[in-house]
């Protein structure tokens, strides 16, 4: 199976997203036809410390880097400002400059972090991402969104950053757990219905699962969903308009999520938010009752989420700490038909009604 190539293109910066079998173990090389510098720091949780990030540490090291490891205890509930803070007390100790690297190995938590501590460090270096999950290498590795969680929400301190480099090798997905892998599936539903009807009829007809996939497939399905991603961000690095439809699901599902004290995953959250502001949308007239049925179907046929039993109340009260809000309005992103989305500005009040509308009502 040959590697695939998305290439991105945004105005502060351009840069090539590698997909395909065993390019991890190409990843100091890559590395420095990409970035040079001489020295790297690897990034990593605990989990995914042992299974990929000492072999990418070597694999620097062949390349002439002067490599050091950094791991953190995994988990959402360690994307926080601490830990930030102890990579980059790190990033200094390991006397990395701005021509040096950052490599990010891991799921979204790192590469959101590990991107923040680039976009921090010195007023900027260099990060490589090379995601580990299917929601990295589908959605966060991509783009540029950094980010830590605060008390009151999710992703509330964060950058615009992109990295220089994004190595996605799809034989990492082998040793995710069927519900990690699930999990991710959430974003990978969310693209077909922003973008892409014949992917979301494709994935809903036959959802990928993380028992016997075809490879190729599953390539494809990632080559696609980076390639929406790509589009919407060329078009909107950060997000003055269009790049909002990628938050679809996300004001009710960061909101779900933080309210579970992040025992819910990232995917399975937007899944359940997803059905939630879709249902609203059917009982606002904004779409087709069909369009709501169809993502309620989809997100069901993976076994995710397709409601919550959070109060409407703790639901309100976390998204509208959210970045969508604008003084008294808040923005949101509900399906027209699958594959188109429109962003909405309503008053809080009028969101409000929508939470009471979409969530806590599935009848499906
Ligand atoms: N920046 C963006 O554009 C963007 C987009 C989507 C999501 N996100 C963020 O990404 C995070 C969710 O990402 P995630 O689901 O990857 O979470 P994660 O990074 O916590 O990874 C989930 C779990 O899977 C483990 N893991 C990762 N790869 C593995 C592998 N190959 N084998 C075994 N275990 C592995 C991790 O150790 C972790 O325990 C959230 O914080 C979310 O806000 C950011
Ligand atoms: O890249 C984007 O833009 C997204 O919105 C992708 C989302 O899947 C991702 O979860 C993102 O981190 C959410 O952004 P936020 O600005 O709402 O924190
Ligand atoms: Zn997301």
């Amino acid at each position: 199976m040959s590697t695939s190539t998305v290439h991105v293109s945004t105005p502060s910066r351009s840069y090539d997203v590698l997909i395909g079998q065993g390019v991890i173990d190409e990843t100091g090389t890559l590395t420095r036809q990409a970035c040079g510098g001489s020295a790297a720091c690897v990034i990593a949780d605990d989990n995914v410390a042992p299974l990929y990030a000492n072999a990418v540490a070597e694999s620097l090291a062949d390349a002439g880097y002067r490599t050091t490891l950094q791991v953190f205890p995994a988990g959402e509930k360690h994307k926080r400002l601490l830990t930030l803070s102890d990579l980059l007390e790190g990033l200094a100790a390991a006397e990395l400059t701005r021509d040096d690297v950052v490599v990010a190995v891991g799921g979204g938590v790192t590469g959101d972090m590990g991107g923040l501590a680039a976009a921090l460090y010195l007023r900027g270096c260099k990060v490589v991402q090379v995601p580990t999950s299917l929601l990295a290498m589908v959605d966060s590795s991509v783009g540029g969104k950094t980010a830590v969680d605060l008390e009151a929400g999710k992703n509330l301190a964060g950058a615009f950053f992109q990295p220089s480099l994004v190595i996605a090798d799809v034989d990492c997905l082998d040793t995710l757990t069927p519900e990690l892998f699930t999990d991710s599936c959430g974003e990978v539903i969310k693209h077909g219905v922003i973008r892409d009807e014949a992917l979301f009829r494709r994935l809903a007809a036959r959802p990928i699962n993380a028992e016997g996939f075809d490879p190729q497939e599953l390539q494809d399905v990632i080559c696609r969903n980076v390639e929406i991603k790509r589009d919407v961000v060329d078009a909107d690095e950060r997000e003055r308009g269009l790049r909002q439809i990628l938050n679809f699901g996300h004001t009710i599902g960061h909101a779900i999520e933080a309210a579970s004290d992040f025992s819910l995953g990232h995917g399975s959250s937007v899944a359940a938010g997803m059905c939630c502001i879709a249902r609203a949308s059917a009982r606002m007239g904004w779409c087709a009752q069909d369009v709501a049925d169809d993502i309620v179907r989809a997100v069901a046929a993976y076994g995710l989420p397709t409601d919550t039993a959070v109060d409407h109340d703790t639901l309100f009260s976390f998204a509208t700490h959210d970045k969508k809000r604008h003084g008294s309005t808040v923005n949101v992103v509900v399906p027209t038909r699958i594959g188109e989305v429109e962003v909405k500005t309503v008053s809080l009040p009028e969101f409000r009604h929508l939470v009471d509308l979409g969530c806590g009502t599935d009848a499906a």
